[in-house]
């Protein structure tokens, strides 16, 4: 009963009721109205509040002069994730010890590997490609060209983005293209098994009561082994199509470029990365690569359904002279185009404040009793874990001026030079969070503005969109905030 009486310290910080993040369990909530009615009042005032999460008391930061002290001190604010939170949790067996949540010369070791099959430049060909075939997907799940269909897009869009995440990433097909397209005759299943091991591994971690009290965990209830044995089999899935792309079982395969599949392997051969290690790692680069590009897109194209003016004004974009798309019958997002297209990329940005798709984290440990902030500072004990609630940061009226709740992509400026110069200084200032910040920023940031951009693009070509009216227009109820089950109407373009 103790854990869930709120700590004294830090003072000066209201506590969240324990029992708000178990909400979910007994009752079919929206957790935009839970965080209205339990956290903005609380976040806003005081700049952070404590919360009950993952078995004991967090605090949540919100204002912006204590994020960027976070993200700056990563030795005093030091990462720490599940597998030293809660380690015999389902969560810590899915995740492991990888480069997101590891600290210090551990980290060091991941990033030397990852990084550069990270920060290379990708071709904008192979998601091209795959856009495309998503377009037909659509048309097909509406019921043709003429088709007013409602689709449903979470589904679709999970295997687009496994498919992009495998071609241009990992370069690994994990043949989704097989059920993307029924019409591509490939004898690959692979692809078919981890997209349905993905969702049902999603439908078994993020259960309110398991996240809360993971000790439930270690007891031998049949879901929890269950959910135990979906792991295991989706990591062994993941490691098969690693190795069967790459040819040889140790991926010997020849000295490792930029790509990343291959460094993976190469790391595991030469035992930079011990077994556990590259399969934890090899988890959340494909979960974090194709997870939050995916919810970034549903959430993307529920705000521009909302917004037929933007969707006009993007294609006005591609067709004015000196567009990507003036004159030629079927323009293609090169990154010469996409470089020319600065409504676009306040489109991808605004879309990216307004639901990030890592809407809360609580993954960094005090490592001493600390200051947090002058002045007015918080002090935190040593062993206090932190994080923070970007979805509040980004609608701070403060930072963003009285409209911060609106979708209003001309926020970010007319031209890309006045873009990337407001969005560097949101960034510095921790404004906009949506990357994290400081050392531990993001390495695929650049991959998932470029997959935006090019979905984008390929979609705003082909269809106009809108909400389907009889959709209950709902956010999820825990974990990642987003439209939940989002079901549009597309209508394809007379001429594009
Ligand atoms: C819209 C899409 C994305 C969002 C919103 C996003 C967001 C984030 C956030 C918030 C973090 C910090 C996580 C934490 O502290 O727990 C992070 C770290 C990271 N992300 Fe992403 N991410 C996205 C896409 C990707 C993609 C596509 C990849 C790789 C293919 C990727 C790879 C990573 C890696 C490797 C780190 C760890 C960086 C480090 O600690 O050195 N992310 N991302």
């Amino acid at each position: 009963y103790l854990v869930l009486v709120p700590p004294r310290h830090p003072k000066g910080i209201p506590a969240v009721p324990f029992w708000v993040t178990l909400i979910p369990f007994w009752r079919d909530v929206d957790q935009s109205e839970t965080f209205k009615a339990y956290l903005e009042e609380p976040l806003r005032t005081h700049g952070a509040v404590k919360i009950f999460f993952g078995a004991q008391w967090n605090i949540l930061v919100h204002r912006p002069r204590y994020l960027a002290e976070l993200f700056k001190h990563e030795d005093v604010y030091q990462k720490s994730g599940n597998q030293k939170k809660i380690p015999h949790s389902v969560l810590a067996a899915f995740l492991g010890d990888n480069i997101i949540s590891s600290h210090g010369s551990t980290w060091k070791r991941y990033r030397q590997v990852i990084k550069p099959g990270l920060q290379r430049t990708f071709e904008t060909e192979l998601l091209a490609r795959n856009a495309a075939r998503l377009c037909d997907l659509i048309t097909s799940a509406s019921g043709g060209v003429h088709g007013a269909r409602a689709v449903a897009v979470q589904d679709l869009l999970q295997r687009y983005t496994i498919a992009n995440i495998g071609d241009a990433v990992l370069q690994t097909d994990f043949g989704v293209s097989c059920s993307f397209l029924p019409t591509v005759g490939t004898t690959l299943t692979s692809g078919l098994t981890i997209h349905k091991l993905q969702t049902s591994l999603k439908q078994q971690i993020f259960k309110p009561v398991f996240m809360n009290f993971p000790f439930l965990d270690t007891l031998p209830i049949p879901s929890r082994l269950a959910a135990r044995l979906t792991v295991s089999e989706f990591k062994d899935e993941l490691t098969a199509s690693l190795v069967r792309a790459h040819g040889k079982a140790d991926g010997l395969g020849g000295p490792p470029g930029g790509e990343l599949g291959a460094r993976l392997l190469a790391a595991r051969r030469s035992g930079e990365l011990t077994e556990t290690q590259f399969r934890d790692n090899l988890t959340v680069l494909y979960v974090a690569g194709q997870e939050n590009p995916q919810i970034g897109l549903i959430s993307t194209l529920y705000l521009l359904a909302q917004h037929p003016e933007a969707q006009e004004r993007l294609l006005a974009e591609m067709r004015s002279p000196g567009g990507a798309g003036y004159g030629k019958p079927e323009p293609e997002p090169t990154h010469e185009a996409l470089q020319h297209m600065p409504y676009l990329a306040s489109v991808v940005y605004e879309s990216l404040r307004v639901l990030p798709p890592l809407s809360q984290l609580i993954n960094r440990r005090a490592a001493s009793d600390v200051v947090l902030g002058d002045g007015d500072g918080l002090r935190i004990p040593r062993g206090t874990y932190l994080g923070y609630h970007c979805y509040s940061t980004h609608r701070d009226t403060d930072c963003w001026g009285p409209d911060a709740d609106r979708f209003r992509p001309e926020r970010w400026g007319d031209t890309m030079e006045d873009i990337q110069r407001f969005y560097r200084l949101k960034r510095t200032r921790a404004e906009f969070v949506t990357f994290h910040g400081g050392n531990r920023a993001c390495l695929g940031e650049r991959f998932a503005v470029l997959e935006l951009k090019v979905t984008l693009f390929m979609l705003t070509r082909r269809f106009a969109w809108q909400l389907d009216p009889t959709w209950p227009n709902k956010m999820t109820p825990a974990g990642p905030l987003f439209p939940r089950a989002l079901r549009l109407v597309f209508k394809e373009r007379e001429e594009w």
